[in-house]
C-alpha cells in the first residue's frame, strides 16, 4: 500500500456540497472519513457518492448504546458498503460481541474498530473527570484487548498507545490513529494526545486520520503533499 493511502481525511463539514468540494480539491486522497457532522446533516447519500468515485470510506459514527441497539445500527450500516465502522469500547463486552455478530451476517461487512479512548482526552481527564482509576495507557490497552477478544478487527487509539497495543493484540490488529499533527503545526486544538505523522507510523499506526492540518490549511493540496513527502511516498 502506498503511504498516501494510509492517510484518512475526515469530511468534517456541514453539507453534502461542502464535502464534494473538499473531495474534488484533494483528488489524491483515496480514503475519506464520514463522521457525525456530515452524516447527521446529509445522510447516506454521501457514502454512495464516495463509492461512485472509487473512494474508501471510514464511517465514524462511534456507536455507543446497549447491545441490541448497536447490533441494529451495525446491521443498518452494513448495507452501505463502507470499509471501516466505529463503536466505543466502553459500550461494553456484550455490545461489542453483538455488534460484531450483527455485522458478520453481511456478505462483505465493514471492519469494526473500537474507540479505546478519544484522543481529545488526557490522563487528567480520565482520572479527574471520568473517575477511571487506571493509568491511561493501561486503560487503552484493556479496551483494545477486549475489542480483540470480541472479534473486532482493530481499534482507534492515539499514536502514543499504538506500539503497546500492537505488542499485546498482534500485528494484524488494525490501528487507526487520529491526533496526528505535522511538526510544522504547533496548534493542537482540541486534541490532547498528539504525534507527528512519521512518528505515528513508526509507532505502529496502520492508518492516520488527519483532518484540520490538511483541510483547514491555506493550501490543502500542498499540506497533503507535504505530509506524504514526510512519510516518504
Ligand atoms: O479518538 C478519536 C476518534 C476520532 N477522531 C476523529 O478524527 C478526526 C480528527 O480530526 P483533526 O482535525 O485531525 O483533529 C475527527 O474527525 C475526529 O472526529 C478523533 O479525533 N479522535
Amino acid at each position: 500500500m502506498l503511504t498516501a493511502d494510509r492517510i484518512i481525511v475526515p469530511l468534517d463539514v456541514p453539507t453534502f456540497a461542502a464535502a464534494i468540494a473538499l473531495v474534488e480539491t484533494l483528488p489524491d486522497v483515496s480514503f475519506w472519513k464520514v463522521g457525525l457532522e456530515l452524516f447527521v446533516s446529509s445522510g447516506p447519500e454521501i457514502l454512495a457518492e464516495l463509492k461512485q468515485r472509487q473512494k474508501r470510506i471510514f464511517l465514524d459514527l462511534k456507536f455507543h448504546d446497549i447491545p441490541n441497539t448497536v447490533a441494529g445500527a451495525c446491521r443498518s450500516a452494513a448495507q452501505y458498503d463502507v470499509d471501516l465502522l466505529t463503536i466505543h469500547a466502553t459500550a461494553g463486552r456484550r455490545a461489542l460481541q453483538d455488534a460484531q455478530a450483527a455485522l458478520s451476517e453481511a456478505t462483505e461487512p465493514p471492519k469494526l474498530i473500537a474507540i479505546t479512548l478519544l484522543t481529545s482526552l488526557s490522563s487528567r481527564d480520565l482520572a479527574f473527570d471520568l473517575k477511571v482509576p487506571v493509568e491511561l495507557p493501561q486503560f487503552t490497552l484493556e479496551m483494545a484487548l477486549m475489542a480483540k477478544e470480541c472479534g473486532l478487527a482493530g481499534a482507534v487509539c492515539s499514536p502514543h498507545e499504538a506500539k503497546q497495543i500492537k505488542q499485546l493484540c498482534g500485528q494484524d490488529f488494525l490501528l487507526v490513529c487520529p491526533g496526528v499533527r505535522p511538526h510544522t503545526i504547533s496548534v493542537t486544538g482540541d486534541q490532547k494526545r498528539t504525534m507527528t505523522p512519521a512518528d505515528a507510523i513508526k509507532s505502529g499506526a496502520d492508518y492516520l486520520v488527519i483532518g484540520r492540518p490538511i483541510t483547514a490549511a491555506e493550501d490543502p493540496v500542498a499540506a497533503f503533499a507535504r505530509i506524504c513527502e514526510e512519510l516518504g511516498t
